[in-house]
């Protein structure tokens, strides 16, 4: 989704088996008025390094990636105290409502956001709504968490700051195995390039002084969590060496080529992806893989030329924000 405020899709109703659930339910759907509402940046990661911690917080990547126009907008609805129970007394094992573009669905890290807010109880339902693949690098899951934070600190008052709300976010997509830099990221905008990894108080972020169009093709998911839970040692050296060439030259054209050598040297491209950052090679542009997902990413029209129909947004400037 662009970053252009939508309401609701009231076609969502179904019936749920689930204790309090067709209530919650109706709550979302009619609850535009009483949510509170954040819009969160895509972002896809050229290439990085996973620097695992005990500390969940100390715990995340270095890298670099392209935050987007095209995002995340997470709504959150307040229960109705009047009617929907309080879920300190309830049994339901499942007790959020929470919907990716409609439809009823499982966001580990968003449920952990509500759970560490202490806002499970007085929640009817998030809503997450994206244009943008779901499991495809483009950090969907960090920023449904993020979303999830922000709105939550504004719809209970719970006088959260941005940056322990980003830490919240953060621990939440850490422990889920989700993802690793994207939220301090998405928090930042711009082209961040993440120097130490971590929440804010641990890492530290730099960015590339940069804008434009971007163009994006994907061709399916990769799961993020089977590959971070493999040995990444391989993978992380070649993250180091491409953040320190990303670092001598900060620049657009360099974190693409870093990004594509990235690829190759972590055994992660694959032949479609692979196939479109030649084509876009020999029509003159300059491609990469998102990570983590069958994704390809180029500058400017750099897929259009190369005669692919891409989605088409924009290198997004600022961070995550409350509407
Ligand atoms: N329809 C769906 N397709 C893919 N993932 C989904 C879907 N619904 C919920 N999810 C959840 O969204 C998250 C996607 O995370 P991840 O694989 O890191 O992708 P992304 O690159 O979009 O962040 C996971 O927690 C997954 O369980
Ligand atoms: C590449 C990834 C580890 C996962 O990204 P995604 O699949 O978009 O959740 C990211 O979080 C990062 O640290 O750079």
């Amino acid at each position: 989704m662009t970053d252009d405020p939508s309401g609701t899709d009231p076609s969502t109703t179904d019936a749920d088996p689930r204790v309090g659930a067709v209530d919650r339910a109706s709550a979302v759907d009619s609850g535009t008025d009483a949510s509170s509402r954040a819009f969160v940046p895509g972002h896809v990661t050229g290439f990085f390094s996973a620097h695992p911690d005990e500390n969940p917080r100390s715990a995340g990547s270095r890298g670099a990636g392209i935050a987007l126009a095209e995002g995340v907008e997470v709504s959150v609805v307040p229960a109705d105290g009047d009617e929907l129970p309080s879920r300190s007394g309830s049994t339901d094992p499942s007790p959020i409502d929470v919907r990716l573009n409609g439809e009823g669905a499982d966001i580990e890290p968003v449920e952990a956001v509500l759970s560490a807010l202490d806002a499970t109880p007085r929640t009817a339902g998030v809503e997450v709504e994206t244009d943008l693949p779901v499991g495809a690098g483009f950090g969907v899951s960090g920023a449904a968490a993020l979303g999830t934070a922000l709105a939550v600190n504004d719809a209970f008052a719970c006088g959260r700051s941005e940056n322990e709300l980003v830490a919240v976010a953060h621990v939440a997509e850490v422990e889920a195995g989700t993802g690793l830099g994207d939220v301090v990221a998405q928090a930042r905008g711009g082209i961040p390039i993440r120097i130490e990894p971590g929440a804010p108080g641990y890492g530290s972020l730099d960015g590339v002084p940069a804008t434009g169009r971007i163009e994006y093709v994907s061709f399916g998911e990769l799961s993020t969590a089977a590959v971070l839970s493999e040995d990444t040692a391989g993978l992380s050296a070649a993250g180091e060496r491409a953040l320190s060439t990303l670092r001598d030259d900060p620049t657009l054209s360099t974190l693409l080529a870093s990004s594509r050598r990235f690829a190759r040297e972590a055994g992660l491209l694959v032949p479609e992806v692979a196939e479109a950052i030649d084509l876009v090679d020999d029509a003159g542009g300059e491609a990469a893989m998102g990570m983590l997902g069958r994704t390809v990413i180029a500058l400017g029209d750099g897929l259009s030329a190369a005669g692919y129909d891409p989605d088409v947004t924009r290198i997004h400037q600022a961070g995550a924000r409350l509407l």
